[in-house]
């Protein structure tokens, strides 16, 4: 472990220092797509601005025969399209034991590092996989005279990194966030599932037998698999002041279930999921900006609260510092999503910059991002 003193050290003559705090960027839906798909990345210049992430996806779902495909289609992409200050650009590269991920991230750091925001790493297995990439991205950061570093995600899809998830969290001040992979980790645990993601009929805990009668009527209710996972997840994210998110829910067609587990992981802490099929993207979207409900309920608690301390009364309800702080996270989320979104503005009636400011707006150049 390095000392504290080098911890925020750049790890390669010439590359950019490490970020003090991570970028608070809107990061509902991170959209995977396979830049060795023809029909799929042609999609990919058309959904800037309308998803908060694109994600050029090399590994799992890319077949072993497209490899260098996905990544060269990635490249051309990245080159080919101005993301503008609303959608950021992503790549999940291929797993740290693969014969593909030396070749992903040269080519892609020394190509493409100008474009890209954050490399997602599968299959991480503790803070020693982090360091090999830190690393590495130091070295070709340096190489490719990049300004600002580039940073890392991790996917907690083992139980090994499960175990070692805090470590994970804190290994490196590039660590922007980890997903939870819900296929992965089912198989890594032998867990008795055959699904990507989303709960399971058989999980469940059935009301005690009314008057003894074992036979009789007993309702069953169906649990969560994955709550553990994703509390401990976020409790991680949160002690090292990165950011938590949901994965992959493969049942494309069920978006009702997809909302409910998103809206889960929503309600738990994360900041937002994965989007597999453009059917989930405006289902993320929903479910990752609060409501507008919990805005005003928030803003009214906050007004109530004077200078924030001490307990009042609001329709009956008492509020003090803690449900104030509560609030205080929905308010900050609603400002930060409305700064790239008017439409969230005014559902949120969150004043737009310039008439925060009292200016004219000029254009869109050098808004928040
Ligand atoms: C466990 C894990 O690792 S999860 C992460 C890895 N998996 C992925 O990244 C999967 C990404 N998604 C996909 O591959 C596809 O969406 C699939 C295979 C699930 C479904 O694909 P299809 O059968 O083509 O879906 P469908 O027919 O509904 O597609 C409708 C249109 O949307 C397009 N489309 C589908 N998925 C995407 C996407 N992720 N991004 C952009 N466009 C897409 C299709 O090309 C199709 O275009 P068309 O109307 O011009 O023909
Ligand atoms: O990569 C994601 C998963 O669920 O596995
Ligand atoms: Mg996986």
């Amino acid at each position: 472990m390095r000392s504290p003193k080098d911890f925020f050290g750049p790890l390669a003559v010439g590359a950019p220092a490490p970020v003090r705090e991570v970028p608070a960027r809107p990061s509902r839906m991170i959209h995977f797509f396979d830049p060795s798909n023809e029909k799929m990345a042609a999609k990919v210049p058309g959904m800037v601005g309308t998803v908060d992430v694109l994600l050029g996806n090399l590994e799992d779902a890319v077949k072993a025969d497209r490899k260098e495909a996905a990544r060269q289609g990635l490249v051309d992409i990245a080159k080919a399209t101005d993301f503008g200050d609303s959608t950021q650009l992503w790549t999940r590269i291929n797993s740290l034991d693969s014969p593909w991920v030396l070749d992903d991230l040269i080519t892609l750091v020394t190509e493409i590092g100008d474009k890209l925001d954050v490399i997602m790493v599968p299959k991480v297995q503790g803070p020693e996989d982090i360091h090999y990439v830190d690393r590495i991205l130091a070295q070709l950061e340096a190489r490719a005279g990049l300004k600002r570093p580039i940073l890392v995600h991790a996917i907690l899809e083992t139980a090994r990194g499960m175990a070692n998830v805090e470590e994970i969290a804190g290994a490196s001040p590039r660590m922007q966030g980890i997903s939870l992979g819900p296929a992965d980790l089912a198989a890594d645990r032998r867990m008795k599932t055959t699904r990507v993601g989303g709960g399971h009929p058989g999980y469940l805990v059935r009301q005690d037998p009314i008057d003894g009668n074992i036979e009789g009527d007993r309702r069953t209710y169906q649990q969560d698999l994955w709550h553990y996972t994703i509390a401990r997840m976020v409790d991680a994210c949160a002690m090292h002041g990165i950011f938590p998110y949901y994965g992959p829910f493969g049942d494309i067609k069920d978006v009702v279930a997809c909302e409910d587990q998103f809206r889960n992981a929503f309600l738990l802490g994360c900041v937002g999921t994965w989007s597999l099929h453009p059917v989930q993207v405006d289902i993320a979207k929903r479910v990752f900006s609060p409501s507008a409900e919990d805005v005003a309920h928030a803003r009214r608690v906050k007004e109530a609260m004077g200078d924030g301390t001490g307990a009042v009364m609001l329709d009956g309800k008492m509020e003090d510092d803690a449900s104030l702080k509560q609030c205080l996270v929905i308010l900050e989320l609603a400002e930060r999503l409305s700064a790239n979104d008017p439409e969230l503005a005014s559902l949120y009636a969150v004043p737009s910059p310039s008439e925060a400011t009292g200016t004219e707006a000029t254009g869109t150049e050098g808004e928040a991002s």
